[in-house]
């Protein structure tokens, strides 16, 4: 360790030249810098007076950084370190740590927070990316206990594989709940908390410094105002977070261009997630074996098993719905999928190395459509003529068809139209039968939809017959593209679940006769819900008033997931 040579403040960072030191030297011991938000009554402040606590955190900070030679912090990792250590306290104090706790701690840096929890009696797990200060943390606490340090990229960490085994060894309360507690890099701060808010099975509180103005948005739980974005519906979905206290930015070294605040995050179980039905309902979003993983962007000819082993690699596939170009995963595990949808998203897959969307299906499906909802609630006059979609379009041949079908009645017709068909029976009594036991039933391993067709050919004008005519001529095409429940409706792009993303590959619309066949199935009017195509390019969305209470769903169509990381 680098002696220090005087009691007043050294560079944090001596320099072989100590005549053109890179940096300024870090600020006199900081004034009281706790400050209550001005910004309104949703936001309780603490007002936190400095106290003798400042210069000792001043200085062991600048002590550390000097430790183990020029030490230059990094923009690039948020490196902006506390030098008051009465923030650390209250940090601390905010979530409740105290003896025999286990705390998760992002970015330890020179461990003035980490020296905070363990005095308090914690057991901590620092995660820490950048290699010279997680040596230098392990340098400052030597080899204790209560203290592990990994160096590793909290974004990219896997928390139930590599934490939950250190909290099922560390813990001492029956609980076995962790704690959260950083003073994070500003420009991760969304990642982290859409990583670790939806694990209310693991940790109990995270208490987070960072970007006031982020900190008053993340905290912002009034839907009424102008300002309550996507990440507010995620946030309160998972959790009850407030609005702790502003740290001013000269609290920090280097001094970042904005001031600090902290903000705590109670987090839910799965049981008190916000119900996501109609008020008659009762059902719950989170429940883990319902909700199953939107993969969209597929191969159309990607098999099951393909999609089994990928998402086998993060933990149990109970079953996989395949669609054409996307599929429906569903895991054992809540905490898998987590972690499958963090790990493949926008991964490059298959044979021609499309991007995957991975990501929660946007509706619950355990609705179990497919079992108890037989009949479009569109479409339901009975025709003689029944409508299939989802089954393999590349496999499927006419034959398949009639033979899936024809044990219901005597077929008259049998028309694939890429991934659609027809199916026309003589009798319409035994359109119904079929519809009855088709409906979701699974051809060459998809689970297919079924409806009655709007009209019949023999209704058709002019005795029209599909067969005779030309494609762009057919009426059954023209009827759906007219409706606003179509399924085949406006050419959207390619496995984008209807946030705009996706736009890399270009869909062409069906109905205007684009050579690959991407339909647009319209927007979640699906009688099937689940087994219906329009899932391929949009997962199911909630109505209105599911909409509130779940995480994304407020979003503005055509914006992004990938902004909502960035906001
Ligand atoms: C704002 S500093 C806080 C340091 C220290 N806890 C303190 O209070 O002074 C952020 C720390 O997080 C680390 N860090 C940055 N990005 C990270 C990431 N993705 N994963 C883990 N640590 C990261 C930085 O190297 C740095 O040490």
């Amino acid at each position: 360790m680098a002696p220090l040579t005087s009691l007043s403040p050294p560079l944090p960072h001596p320099s072989p030249s100590p005549a053109k030191p890179r940096r300024r030297p870090p600020p006199p011991p900081p004034p009281p810098h706790f400050t209550p938000s001005p910004r309104g009554p949703i936001r309780p402040a603490t007002i936190v007076s400095a106290a003798s606590g400042v210069t000792d955190g001043y200085h062991s900070t600048i002590r550390s950084l000097n430790s183990r030679g020029r030490h230059v912090p990094r923009k690039s990792l948020g490196q902006n370190y506390m030098l008051n250590s009465k923030v650390n306290e209250e940090l601390v104090a905010a979530a409740g740590v105290g003896e025999g706790d286990v705390v998760l701690e992002i970015g330890p840096g020179t461990g003035s927070l980490t020296d905070a929890l363990l005095a308090a009696g914690a057991t901590v797990f620092a995660v820490e990316k950048d290699k010279h200060m997680a040596t230098l943390v392990k340098d400052r606490f030597g080899s204790t206990e209560r203290l592990k340090i990994i160096e590793e990229d909290i974004t990219k960490f896997n928390v139930h594989s590599h934490f939950l085994p250190f909290l099922e060894e560390k813990s001492h309360h029956s609980t076995k709940h962790a704690k959260v507690v950083s003073n994070l890099p500003f420009n991760i701060s969304t990642d982290v908390v859409k990583l670790l808010l939806p694990m209310g099975d693991v940790f109990s509180i995270m208490v987070l410094l960072l970007q006031d103005e982020t900190a008053l948005r993340l905290a912002d739980a009034s839907i009424q105002t102008p300002e309550y974005r996507p990440i507010n519906v995620f946030v309160n979905f998972y959790s009850e977070p407030e609005y702790k206290f502003k740290v001013e930015r000269t609290n920090f070294f280097p001094q970042p261009k904005v001031d600090g605040a902290v903000i705590s995050f109670k987090l839910k179980n799965a049981g008190e997630y916000p119900p996501v039905g109609s008020h008659k309902s009762s059902r719950r979003v989170a429940c883990p074996k319902m909700r199953p993983v939107f993969c969209g962007n597929l191969d159309y000819d990607a098999r099951q098993s393909e999609i089994e082993r990928l998402f086998g690699k993060y933990g149990r596939v109970e079953r996989v719905d395949m669609k054409s170009g996307f599929a429906f995963v569903y895991m054992e595990e809540e905490r898998d999928a987590d972690e499958a949808i963090h790990r493949l998203d926008r991964v490059e897959f298959g044979r021609k190395g499309r991007r995957l969307r991975v990501e929660w299906t946007k509706e619950d499906r355990s609705g179990g459509r497919r079992g108890n909802s037989k009949r479009s609630p569109n479409n339901t006059r009975p025709t003689k003529t029944l409508f299939v979609i989802n089954f393999d379009p590349i496999n499927t041949r006419t034959r398949d068809l009639e033979r899936h079908f024809d044990q219901y009645g005597k077929i008259s017709n049998v028309r694939i139209r890429r991934n659609f068909a027809f199916v026309q029976y003589e009798l319409q009594e035994d359109a119904t039968k079929a519809l009855e036991g088709t409906n979701g039933s699974t051809l060459l391993d998809r689970v297919i939809s079924v409806e009655y067709a709007l009209r019949d050919d023999d209704e058709k004008r002019n005795g029209y017959s599909p067969d005779r005519r030309g494609r762009d001529r057919s009426p059954d095409r023209r009827e759906y593209r007219g409706r606003s429940a179509s399924p085949y409706g406006r050419g959207r792009e390619r496995g984008s679940p209807d946030y705009g993303r996706g736009r890399e590959r270009g869909s062409p619309d069906y109905g205007r006769g684009g050579d690959r066949g991407s339909p647009n199935y319209g927007r979640g009017a699906s009688p099937q819900g689940g087994n219906r195509v329009d899932e391929r390019v949009s997962p199911p969305k909630y109505d209105r008033e599911r909409r509130e209470a779940s995480p994304g769903y407020d979003r503005p169509r055509s914006r992004s997931p990938a902004r909502y990381e960035r906001e």
